[in-house]
C-alpha cells in the first residue's frame, strides 16, 4: 500500500494520472479550518500528527466527476492545462461568485420548491464547495430547500427522484457484515453521524427507508451553519422495514419491502450497527439519533449514552423542551428541579398529563404527571392552568384551534405561541393564524418557516424555531473539545449560547430567535459554550484547553471558497 492509500485509504485514489497536490492559501489561514495543513478536508485536530505528503485525486474527466474536487468553469487556465482538463470544459473561466450567481438565477426558476430540492442535490453530487457556498450565502432563502419543508417531501417521494445514492444504507440484509458495510464508505475520518431508522420522520410518520433525506439534509446543515467538514460527516439510514402500506406497495420504493422488524431482531441490528461504529471511528464519533419514533428513541439514548458519544435532538428537544426549561429556571432560582417541574405541564392524545394517569403512563411522561382532575381538551387545559407559553410539538397539525389562541391571548397581554412540528402541513397553527386570531398579541415562532405577516397594517415577522439551531454548532463543540460523553448541562450550555445571541432588536420586533443570517456566528459561539461545559465536566479530550474558545471554533469552520491546484 502507498503512502497515498495508508493517508487516505484506496478508494480515494480514483485513476491517477498525476499526483494533484492540494497545497492551499489554509498556510494563512485561508478558511480550511484547524490550519489546514494539507489542504481540503484533510484537517482536523487529530489529523495535524499526519505527515504532510501531497496526497492523490484525480485529473482529467474524473477529477471534473469528483464533487469533492471539482470546480467546473472556476478551474484556471493553469489548472486546465496541469490537470488534463482543456478540451473537457468550454473556453470560458468563471470564478465561484459568478458560478454562484448563475445557480442562484437557475435555482430561482423552479416555481415547485421539490424541483429546487433536486437541483441542490445535484449540485451536491457534482461541485460539493459550490454547493456549501450557495447555501451558507443564502441560508434564509435555502435553508427551507434543503430542510425542512421541502425534505419532508423529498422524503415522501425519495423513490421516484432518487438518481444518485447518497449515505450508507444498512439493512436487515446487512446483519452480521455492519462492520464490513461501514468499510464500504470511502471517507474514514468521520466524526459525525445522523443516523435514522425513518419510523418518525418530521411529523409524517414512518417513511421507511426513504427518511435518509432527512441525515442528508442535517448533515449538510452541520456543515453549512456549523462549519464541520462535510469529508467528516456520515448519513445513514437503518432499514428495518416499514409499517407504510403504501410505501410497500408503491413499486418505486428503494427500501426492504417487509414490516418493520421489532424487539431481538431490530435491538441486535441496532447493537451491532453502534459497536462497529465505534470499532471503525473510536470514541469520539459523534452519533446523533435522528427521526425514531419514541418508542425505540428513548431506549437507544438510555442505553448507548454512557458508552458512546450520542444524543437525539429529537426528544432532546421534545419532553427534552420541558426537562430543559426545568433545569433552567431551577439553575436561575436555585430551586429543586423537582419543584421547577411543576411549572410546565404537558397534554398528550389522551389530555392533560395529571396523577391519576400514572399507572398508564410511558415512563419519561411520568415526571410530568402533576396534580390535577383529569382534563381531554387543550383548550379546557389552557383555562385550567393559565400557561404563559403554549408548546407544541405533537406531529399534528391545526391543534392550535381559534379558541386554543384566543384563550392564551386572553390570559396574557403577549402570549408566546411555539408551532414547532414539521414540515408545514403539521404545523400546529400557522403564523397568520397565531397574529390573527390573537390580535397581534401573539409572540410566534414555527417549526418550519412562515413568511411575514401583515396584520391590522402592522407587518409581524414570525421565527423559526428549529433545533437546526442548535446542533450544527452543539455538534462542532463536541469536535472542537474532543468530548467523550453528552450531557444535559451541555445542551444547557448551547441554549444559553443561542439565548445570548438574541438582541433587544430582535426582542422588539417580536423575535425570540436571531436572524439565522447570522448562524455561523451564533454557532461558533454554541459550540464554545458546549466545549467550556465539557472541559469543566472533565469530558473533553483535547488538552490544552483553548483560551479564547469562541476564536478557536471559528478558526476550525469549514469554508466553502474553492482552493488552488498546483
Ligand atoms: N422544531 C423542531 O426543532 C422540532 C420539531 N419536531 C417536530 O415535533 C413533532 C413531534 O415529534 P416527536 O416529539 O418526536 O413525536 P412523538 O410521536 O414522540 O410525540 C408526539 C406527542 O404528541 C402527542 N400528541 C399527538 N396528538 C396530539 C394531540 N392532538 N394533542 C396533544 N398531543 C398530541 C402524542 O401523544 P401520545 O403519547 O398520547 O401519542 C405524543 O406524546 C414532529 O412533527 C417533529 O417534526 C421534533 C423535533 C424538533
Ligand atoms: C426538526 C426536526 O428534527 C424534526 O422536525 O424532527
Ligand atoms: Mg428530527
Amino acid at each position: 500500500m502507498s503512502n497515498d492509500e495508508l493517508m487516505m485509504g484506496p478508494r480515494v485514489v480514483l485513476g491517477v494520472r498525476k499526483l494533484l497536490a492540494v497545497m492551499s492559501s489554509t498556510f494563512m489561514n485561508g478558511g480550511g479550518g484547524v490550519r489546514d495543513l494539507y489542504g481540503e478536508d484533510r484537517a482536523t485536530e487529530d489529523q495535524l500528527i499526519i505527515t504532510p505528503w501531497s496526497f492523490s485525486v484525480s485529473s482529467g474527466c474524473t477529477l471534473l466527476r469528483d464533487p469533492r474536487y471539482n470546480k467546473g468553469l472556476a478551474f484556471t487556465e493553469r489548472e486546465r492545462d496541469a490537470h488534463y482538463l482543456r478540451g473537457l470544459l468550454p473556453p470560458a473561466v468563471f470564478n465561484q461568485e459568478l458560478q454562484e450567481k448563475r445557480l442562484m438565477h437557475n435555482l430561482r426558476q423552479y416555481e415547485v420548491p421539490l424541483h429546487r430540492y433536486m437541483a441542490m442535490m445535484d449540485l451536491q453530487e457534482r461541485n460539493e464547495r459550490l454547493f456549501y457556498k450557495i447555501l451558507i450565502d443564502n441560508v434564509e432563502e435555502l435553508l427551507p430547500v434543503v430542510y425542512t419543508p421541502t425534505v419532508g417531501e423529498a422524503c415522501q417521494k425519495y423513490g421516484s427522484i432518487f438518481r444518485r445514492p447518497q449515505g450508507l444504507y444498512i439493512s436487515l440484509k446487512e446483519k452480521g457484515k455492519v462492520l464490513e458495510v461501514l468499510k464500504n464508505w470511502p471517507e474514514k475520518n468521520i466524526q459525525v453521524i445522523v443516523v435514522t431508522d425513518g419510523e418518525r420522520i418530521l411529523g409524517l410518520g414512518d417513511l421507511g427507508c426513504q427518511g435518509m433525506g432527512i441525515p442528508v439534509g442535517k448533515l449538510s446543515l452541520y456543515t453549512a451553519l456549523g462549519g464541520v467538514r462535510p469529508s467528516s460527516c456520515l448519513p445513514i439510514t437503518i432499514d428495518v422495514g416499514t409499517n407504510n402500506e403504501k410505501l410497500l406497495n408503491d413499486e418505486f420504493y428503494i427500501g426492504l419491502r417487509q414490516k418493520r422488524a421489532t424487539g431481538k431482531e431490530y435491538a441486535e441490528l441496532l447493537d451491532e450497527f453502534m459497536r462497529a461504529v465505534k470499532q471503525n471511528y473510536g470514541e469520539k464519533v459523534l452519533i446523533q439519533f435522528e427521526d425514531f419514533a419514541n418508542h425505540n428513541a428513548f431506549d437507544l439514548l438510555a442505553k448507548y449514552s454512557s458508552s458512546h458519544l450520542v444524543f437525539n435532538d429529537d426528544i432532546q428537544a421534545g419532553t427534552g423542551i420541558a426537562e430543559l426549561i426545568a433545569l433552567e429556571i431551577s439553575k436561575q432560582t436555585k430551586a429543586p428541579v423537582e419543584e421547577t417541574r411543576q411549572k410546565i405541564w404537558l397534554v398528550d392524545s389522551k389530555g392533560l398529563i395529571v396523577s391519576s394517569r400514572l399507572g398508564s403512563l410511558q415512563h419519561f411522561k411520568k415526571p410530568w404527571a402533576h396534580e390535577h382532575e383529569p382534563v381531554k381538551e387543550l383548550v379546557d387545559a389552557i383555562k385550567a392552568i393559565k400557561p404563559t407559553v403554549l408548546i407544541g410539538s405533537s406531529g399534528v397539525g391545526k391543534t392550535f384551534t381559534k379558541e386554543v389562541i384566543e384563550a392564551m391571548a386572553s390570559l396574557n397581554k403577549k402570549p408566546l405561541i411555539l408551532a414547532l412540528s414539521n414540515p408545514t402541513s403539521q404545523s400546529e397553527c400557522t403564523a397568520e393564524e397565531a397574529y390573527t386570531w390573537s390580535k397581534g398579541q401573539a409572540i410566534f415562532a414555527s417549526g418550519s418557516p412562515f413568511d411575514p405577516v401583515e396584520y391590522e397594517g402592522k407587518v409581524f415577522v414570525p421565527g423559526q424555531a428549529n433545533n437546526a439551531y442548535i446542533f450544527p454548532g452543539f455538534g462542532l463543540g463536541l469536535i472542537i473539545s474532543g468530548a467523550i460523553r453528552v450531557r444535559d448541562e451541555m445542551l444547557l450550555a448551547a441554549s444559553e449560547a443561542l439565548a445570548a445571541r438574541v438582541s433587544q432588536e430582535n426582542y422588539d420586533k417580536g423575535l425570540i430567535y436571531p436572524p439565522f443570517s447570522n448562524i455561523r456566528q451564533i454557532s461558533a459561539h454554541i459550540a464554545a459554550n458546549v466545549a467550556a461545559k465539557a472541559y469543566e465536566l472533565g469530558l473533553a479530550s483535547h488538552l490544552p484547553r483553548p483560551k479564547d474558545l469562541v476564536k478557536y471554533a471559528e478558526s476550525c469552520m469549514y469554508s466553502p471558497g474553492y482552493r488552488n491546484y498546483r
